[in-house]
């Protein structure tokens, strides 16, 4: 790949980047880096789709919960597969103490399956919000395109072209009399059911249901999380993991020492701005310097160094670092002289070098005709 096609796939991709556990889809990534020619319809960003199953009241949506808090800097969209329960006639609700919700024919697959193809191609979609009380899901919840989907439910992992979706499974596995004293407790206070209507829905169809389709889904799972949100150092190493796959470039699976900084909202606000055709040039020259001013700071922390210890005002010893000493600039005239000052700005007295790269010929290649060093 030359210079000019990296440029592009940098230009054409965004600040987050995602990737998978799944070969398969490492491999359509990497036929996307291999042909820059992609059109950009072909070039949207995969969100990255994380699948959270196991038995009802195993806390499920606590986990969520913790891990969308821990997110709180990407923009992360809970889906529940709830919202996806066949509606009944009136004639049907009558009879709706018979009927089994943890069976897989009970959920509309087909109707997530449009949802979150949407969703993984970056458009907004209008989720219905069920109701426990009513057995209705008659309001809708428009939901934006994010970096990252939870998908979350009893059953999500029980079919093939869902679990494909997912790049992350999680599979939260509580104590089953655990499960059964929170969903009293939940379907008492919260959905208006009387103890004996819980208790006879349980072992007529959620404890049978539970061994007999969710359980079998456990192997699916990438992770296993025991206890639940109270699981804290589980939940702190997902969130670590999600955070790595998402400021993963693919720019960096092919120049191992590329660094790509993490983005974060204000990074993603910058970069609005500066290709917002109303911008103008002075906002423009204001927010390129503080994002040059980034990567000059991010590019020194690579830099090597060496241990120092100084003596504070208060005469304790502080053991720190020695920034490393001379260095040169080198700008890349006509490329790179727009980072000469947040360079000067950032390394005192840095001394700056010249160099002018063109390039020659049909076969694109690169000469150096001049060059001014310090
Ligand atoms: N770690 C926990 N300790 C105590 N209660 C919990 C815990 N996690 C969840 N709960 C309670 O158990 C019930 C079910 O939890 P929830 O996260 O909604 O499970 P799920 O989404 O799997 O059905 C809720 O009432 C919730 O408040
Ligand atoms: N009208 C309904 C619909 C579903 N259920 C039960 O909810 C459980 C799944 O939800 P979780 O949030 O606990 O995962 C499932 O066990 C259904 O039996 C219900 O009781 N009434």
């Amino acid at each position: 790949m030359d210079a000019k096609s990296a440029v592009e796939l940098m230009e054409s991709s965004n600040e987050v980047h995602f990737s998978g556990f799944h070969m398969d889809g490492f491999e359509q990534r990497k036929a996307s880096i291999e042909q820059p020619t992609t059109s950009e319809t072909d070039m949207y960003e995969q969100p990255f789709v994380i699948g959270v199953a196991g038995g009802a009241a195993s806390g499920k949506t606590a986990v969520c919960d913790m891990i969308i808090q821990q997110l709180h800097d990407q923009r992360v969209v809970l889906v529940n597969q709830d919202s996806f329960y066949n509606n009944f006639s009136e004639e049907e609700l009558t009879r709706v103490q018979d009927y089994n919700f943890d069976h897989p024919d009970a959920f509309d697959t087909e109707q997530l399956l449009r949802v979150m193809d949407k969703l993984k191609h970056g458009e907004a979609v209008d989720i219905p919000k069920y109701d426990f009380k009513t057995y209705k899901s008659d309001v809708l919840r428009r939901v934006n395109p994010s970096d990252v989907i939870i998908l979350e439910g009893i059953l999500v992992f029980h079919d093939q072209r869902v679990r494909e979706l997912m790049n992350m499974k999680i599979f939260v596995d509580t104590d089953a009399d655990v499960r059964l004293a929170r969903r009293i407790r939940r379907d008492t206070n919260e959905k208006g059911r009387d103890i004996g209507a819980v208790l006879d829905q349980y072992s007529k169809f959620v404890k049978p249901a539970f061994d007999d389709f969710i359980l079998p889904t456990k192997k699916y799972a990438d992770i296993i999380i025991p206890r639940g949100g109270d699981n804290h150092v589980a939940i702190d190493l997902i969130v670590q993991h999600i955070r790595t796959k998402l400021g993963q470039h693919d720019l960096c699976k092919i120049y191992p020492n590329l660094y790509v900084i993490q983005s974060t909202f204000q990074i993603r606000g910058m970069h609005t701005l500066i290709r917002d055709a109303q911008t103008t040039k002075h906002d423009f020259v204001f927010y390129s310097d503080r994002l040059i001013r980034l990567v000059v700071e991010h590019g020194l922390g690579h830099l090597p160094f060496t241990e120092k210890q100084v003596l504070t005002p208060t005469g304790s010893v502080y053991t720190g670092v020695d920034f490393c000493k001379r260095l040169c600039g080198v700008s890349v005239i006509r490329s790179g002289e727009s980072m000469e000052n947040a360079l000067r700005a950032c390394c005192k007295g840095i001394k700056i070098g010249k160099i002018l790269i063109h390039r020659e010929g049909d076969n694109g290649q690169q000469v150096c005709p001049s060059a001014c060093m310090p």
